[in-house]
């Protein structure tokens, strides 16, 4: 009746989690639209469309409500032109879920903003803990040369919604190389959310 406790071994230089229960990856070729330099994009995805950028290792347990996702995301270094790596980025779809993420390996940014726009950049690296409160949209970026590795946790019942982003052009900054490392720029073909856009988001807690 009640689970088995189970412990898993993250090797923080792959991501690899010893009896993980799911894996998936992303190749450029899923991320269209995602970059904002189109003809680097297309460069790049038609000498190997089927690079890897991040892989996922996860554990999903069998009950939903009041349990627990985790696992580790792998992100290749890497740019389209001036940017960064990324994930596709999300917001829960069930929007007051939070999230965990803990530096491995590597370096990187967690890119964060509000239904209303707002943004925060956090740097991650080895032990640190970044923590996505509810209702933050949130996206990784490898800002370093190495490898990003961070290992997550977030409530199994959250979901994830990839349209919001999609449906604003993308996120409000771009993490893009600058003079000290990354900067965040703004993203020119963003579109802040209406009012009743942020409403149908805030609506989603539960
Ligand atoms: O789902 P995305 O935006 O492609 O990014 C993957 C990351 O987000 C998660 O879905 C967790 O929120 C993990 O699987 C992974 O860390
Ligand atoms: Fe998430």
């Amino acid at each position: 009746m009640y689970q088995p406790p189970t412990a898993h071994v993250i090797d923080p230089s792959t991501g690899h989690l010893s009896a993980a229960t799911g894996r998936y990856e992303k190749r450029l070729s899923d991320l269209a639209g995602l970059y904002a330099d189109t003809g680097a994009f297309e460069t790049l995805t038609a000498e190997n469309p089927d690079r890897i950028v991040y892989v996922v290792h996860e554990v999903r347990p069998q009950q939903e409500t009041g349990d627990l996702i985790f696992g580790t995301t792998w992100m290749e270094p890497g740019r389209v032109g001036q940017e960064f790596f990324m994930t596709r980025g999300h917001i829960h779809a069930t929007g007051n879920r939070p999230e965990t993420y803990y530096g491995e390996s590597g370096e990187g940014v967690m890119l964060l903003e509000s239904p209303e726009g707002e943004t925060r950049a956090l740097e991650i690296r080895p032990r640190v803990m970044v923590y996505v409160p509810p209702m933050w949209i949130h996206r990784s970026v490898n800002t370093g040369p190495e490898p990003l590795v961070m290992s997550f946790c977030y409530p199994s019942d959250s979901g994830q919604d990839y349209g919001i982003i999609e449906r604003s052009g993308g996120m409000a900054k771009r993490i893009v190389a600058g003079p000290e490392g990354w900067e965040a720029i703004g993203n020119a073909a963003y579109r802040p959310r209406t009012r009743a856009e942020i409403d149908a988001v805030l609506a989603t807690a539960a």
